[in-house]
């Protein structure tokens, strides 16, 4: 069977602004969601509702048509803050234990990493971390990965690969990925939606993308 998370039902409210009203967002197994929206229109506050990390007046997830009280409590979903996801004082090897990664998959997709997994993050620079951060979430045994700005501090040689590793991962997972780097979250992703105003729409075609401000 392939999994299908679907979140909808989401209000959230600052005093009387509706922040987020009209959502729907669904990811199949098999694909990347890109999520696009300008600054500050809820994009990591919707991922946050989904994974369970931010509290949400009302908000229906599902996975498989399960309702999910929080993402995080279980395996179904991990998510990767656009901050940072390994806390300073603990090793890349506890990280690892705690997402239930095995080293010999980290070697496969980072090996330049290996030397230095008995260390803490302050080991590496900043977009080394970001991509070991991604390696960990994708490489963890979650049905569905939220990445908020996975590609923050990443060279385009980076980039390639972080994208090549989603495009492997997605085989087994749904992947939603949100990145001011637009045209890497246009070029990786199978389907988009753009987030604005509180309301989700799915992006169709080529024109509206351009409509809405985003060169193709
Ligand atoms: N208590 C609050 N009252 C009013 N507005 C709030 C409150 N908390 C957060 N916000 C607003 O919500 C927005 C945060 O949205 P979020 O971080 O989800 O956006 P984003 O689309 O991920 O933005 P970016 O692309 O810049 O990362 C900000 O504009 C912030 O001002």
């Amino acid at each position: 069977m392939m999994n299908v998370l679907e979140a909808d039902s989401i209000m959230v409210d600052y005093g009387v602004v509706s922040f987020l009203s009209d959502i729907y967002l669904r990811c199949d197994q098999g694909e990347i969601v890109g999520l696009l929206g300008r600054n500050g229109c809820g994009k990591s506050t919707l991922l946050q509702i989904i994974f369970g990390s931010r509290i949400a007046a009302q908000k229906s997830i599902r996975i498989n048509g399960e309702y999910l009280s929080a993402g995080y409590k279980n395996s179904n979903i991990k998510f990767l803050p656009q901050d940072t996801l390994i806390p300073a004082n603990i090793t890349i090897r506890d990280a690892m234990r705690l997402l239930s990664v095995e080293r010999k998959v980290v070697a496969a997709v980072f090996p330049e990493s290996v030397p230095f997994l008995e260390q803490t993050p302050a080991r590496f620079s900043g977009g080394e971390l970001r991509f070991l951060e991604l390696v960990l979430i994708l490489c963890s045994d979650a049905k569905f990965c939220l990445l908020d700005e996975p590609f923050t501090g990443l060279s385009p040689v980076m980039i390639e690969r972080a994208i090549a590793l989603m495009q492997h991962a997605k085989k087994e997972k749904g992947i939603v990925v949100t990145d001011h780097r637009y045209r890497d979250v246009t070029q990786c992703s199978d389907r988009l939606y753009y987030l604005s105003s509180g309301r989700l729409r799915q992006i169709d075609s080529e024109e509206q993308l351009v409509n809405l401000g985003y060169k193709v």
